[in-house]
């Protein structure tokens, strides 16, 4: 039996930013609406904010002298996107339907609504953003699953979810916007002990030495802070968080940069991201933590 998200619950008092970057990420995403995020999530009403993996379906996409070229090609660029979602689900352990998840940097919430429909559970997103909370609020009222699914404004480092009321929780391309071991903390107290914590990331290689030019870039582009693998993993030990995997997503999403570098809706970052995975600087990861 669950119980439903409660109307209290949602209209909490929305604190300001935290501090005066925040305040610049809320307006960078409320301000955001890239034909690349937008068609690709009008396919089939899944919206992300992260990047694809997986090998491209060639078959599917024709020649591009097919008339349907365009329209197939972001549908191929948005299936990689939701199977990177699929992966990321797969890795958060046993859940039912009674358990409450937490969608850490929700987006306009596309892994919340799937993590629901996989499960069954409910989820609360948090994002810095009006806009994208909004959205995430309005798709969930048209799926009919707004009892369940619900996105607030809301700093991830300092959330109200109760201490140990959570089942699984995760960061899906947000944990660049954070300090890692302020990050690390607040899922680990909200956590169950035994439940499980799950990031999709990029992160630079220690084995480079120092983020290479391209992860600057990558930095700059979207005003982000991308951390090194060691961090992660130095964070999550300092936190109660042990790895339970940790997995080189590098090779599966290169051919999604490949395939979307060729088409209409390139935004200019896909060089860097591209020329930073082939030169080993910078790694697509996957860490699944136990919290303990
Ligand atoms: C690249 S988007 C990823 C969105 C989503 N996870 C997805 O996969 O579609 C980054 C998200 O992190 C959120 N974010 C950044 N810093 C945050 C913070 N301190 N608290 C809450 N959300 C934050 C942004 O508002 C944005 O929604
Ligand atoms: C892996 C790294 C370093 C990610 C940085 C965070 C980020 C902006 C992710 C994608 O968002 P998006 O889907 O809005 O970006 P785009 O418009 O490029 O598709
Ligand atoms: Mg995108």
């Amino acid at each position: 039996m669950t119980t439903e998200l409660t109307a209290t619950d949602a209209s909490a008092t929305i604190p300001g930013p935290a501090t005066p970057y925040q305040g610049d990420i809320a307006r960078y995403w409320n301000a955001e609406a890239r034909p690349v995020n937008l068609r690709l999530g009008d396919v089939d009403g899944l919206y992300h904010h992260h990047y694809g993996i997986g090998a491209v379906d060639h078959a599917s996409l024709g020649t591009p002298e097919d008339s349907e070229y365009e329209k197939k090609l972001i549908t191929e660029l948005h299936r990689l996107e939701s199977a990177q979602a699929e992966v990321l689900l797969d890795h958060l352990g046993p859940i039912t339907a009674a358990d409450t998840l937490v969608d850490a940097g929700c987006g306009r919430g596309g892994s919340s609504v799937m993590a629901h429909q996989r499960f069954g559970c409910k989820v609360e997103g948090v994002t810095l953003s009006s806009t994208q909370a909004e959205f995430g609020n309005r798709r969930a009222r048209e799926l009919g699953i707004d009892s369940h699914v619900r996105a607030q404004v809301c700093n991830m480092l300092d959330t109200p979810f109760e201490k140990g009321s959570i089942a699984a929780s995760w960061n899906n391309e947000s944990s660049m916007y954070v300090d890692l071991d302020d990050l690390m903390a607040e899922h680990s107290r909200f956590l169950k002990v035994g439940g499980r914590y799950v990031t999709i990331t990029g992160c630079w290689n220690p084995k480079y030495g120092q983020p290479s030019k391209w992860v600057s870039q990558i930095n700059a582009h979207f005003e982000c802070n991308i951390h090194s693998r060691r961090e992660y993993l130095k964070a999550m030990a300092d936190n109660r968080l042990v790895p339970q995997a940790v997995i080189d997503l590098t090779p599966d999403t290169l051919p999604y940069w490949e395939l979307r570098a060729t088409s209409s809706l390139v935004t200019g970052i896909e060089e860097a991201f591209i020329e930073s995975y082939k030169d080993g600087s910078f790694q697509y990861v996957l860490i699944a933590a136990d919290r303990v």
